[in-house]
């Protein structure tokens, strides 16, 4: 499918089959559209060994949230997950999903929930349209398998097997079952992994649709450009904690700016204006990096330097912290201080 023919024929249901604060009768926060719809505090995850996979953590998403949980290789995002969920009991604090507890109340949880795990595992001899129908025969108020599949583009891969598809088409398939039912609360366990850009696109727009729609989602994503896009708010996990959450912009805004550029022969960084003294140069001396909280400022008094000294700044480059220098600075820095 291409993103255009996504853009007309993408219309996705209001989540909760029909009111934008949801259906189901839920209870307390988050079950009838006034506090939060997931909810952990104090969150701690121990495995049978004893470690401690997830030490504490605090967490809120809003009813139409996007909310993105990143993290180093075995931060502890899947730990947490599972529990917001309702797959794992949680070792200590409290969760609430839609006002309930996600693991002792699932009764009541899991029907208003779509939840995309890492790796879906369906059997591989049945064909894609097959696999919809057998999942949706145990979701209550399942949409129709071909517009879930429409929904991911798989519409015209609905009579292939399973085992024929690629692990992009498989991630898509999964998408469609945790779609069935129509969620109020999604949980997408790395959406995007083994889709190409074009389908990473797709999803993305897809995943907006369904906020517009009503529906909370909750992903986990290695890729930072899909939390920049997407998420409305976001948190950075470091070996089973929070070490950073806000907007992606509150995230970014924390971190130093850089500006960089090259120095032609003869010019010395120690002529560079006093403010910038502390720019880093490379071996060579010629390359020059200033890293800063004050980017307008600096860049202003660097041109103003370079114009009134006549000097030439090649490959000049000022720009604001991504969210993917973030993440690599807060992992560096968490790292050394032993976090
Ligand atoms: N069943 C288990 N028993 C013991 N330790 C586990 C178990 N499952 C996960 N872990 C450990 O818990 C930690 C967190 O793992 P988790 O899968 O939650 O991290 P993650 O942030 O999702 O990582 P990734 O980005 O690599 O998927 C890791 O050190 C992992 O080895």
């Amino acid at each position: 499918m291409t993103s255009d023919d996504r853009a007309v024929r993408a219309t996705v249901p209001v989540a909760g089959g029909g009111t934008r604060a949801g259906a189901g009768g839920g209870t307390g926060a988050g079950g009838d559209g006034a506090g939060p719809v997931i909810e952990a505090a104090g969150l701690r995850r121990t495995y049978s060994g004893g470690f401690e996979a997830v030490s504490g953590i605090d967490l809120t998403v809003a009813r139409g949230e996007i909310f993105a949980l990143l993290g180093t290789n075995g931060a502890g995002k899947t730990s947490t997950v599972e529990v917001l969920e309702g797959l794992a009991r949680p070792s200590g604090g409290r969760v609430r999903v839609l006002g309930h507890d996600p693991y002792r109340e699932r009764v009541a949880v899991r029907p208003r929930v779509g939840v995309m795990l890492q790796e879906g595992g369906f059997p591989s001899e049945l064909k894609v349209r097959e696999t919809v129908r057998m999942w949706a025969g145990c979701t209550s108020g399942a949409r129709p398998a071909g517009e879930a599949l429409e929904l991911v583009g798989l519409a015209a891969r609905s009579e292939v097997r399973v085992k024929q598809l690629s692990g992009g088409e498989r991630r898509r398939l999964d998408l469609a079952l945790a779609l069935l039912g129509r969620p109020e609360v999604l949980f997408l366990d790395e959406p995007s992994t083994g889709l190409d850009a074009e389908g990473r696109r797709d999803t993305w727009r897809l995943v907006r649709e369904l906020r517009a729609a009503g529906t909370t989602v909750l992903l986990t994503t290695h890729y930072l450009e899909e939390a920049e896009s997407l998420a409305d708010r976001l948190a950075i996990m470091h070996r089973g904690r929070i070490v950073a959450s806000g907007t992606p912009a509150e995230v970014t805004a924390a971190r130093p700016a850089r500006i960089r550029f090259a120095l032609p022969d003869g010019v010395d960084a120690a002529r560079l204006p006093l403010t910038l003294r502390a720019a880093r140069a490379d071996d060579t001396g010629r390359r020059i990096e200033v890293r800063t909280h004050r980017l307008q400022d600096d860049l202003a008094e660097l041109l103003l330097w370079a114009r009134r000294e006549n000097v030439r700044l090649d490959g000049l480059d000022a720009r604001s912290a991504s969210l993917e220098e973030a993440f690599l600075d807060i992992a560096r820095t968490t790292e050394t201080a032993g976090v």
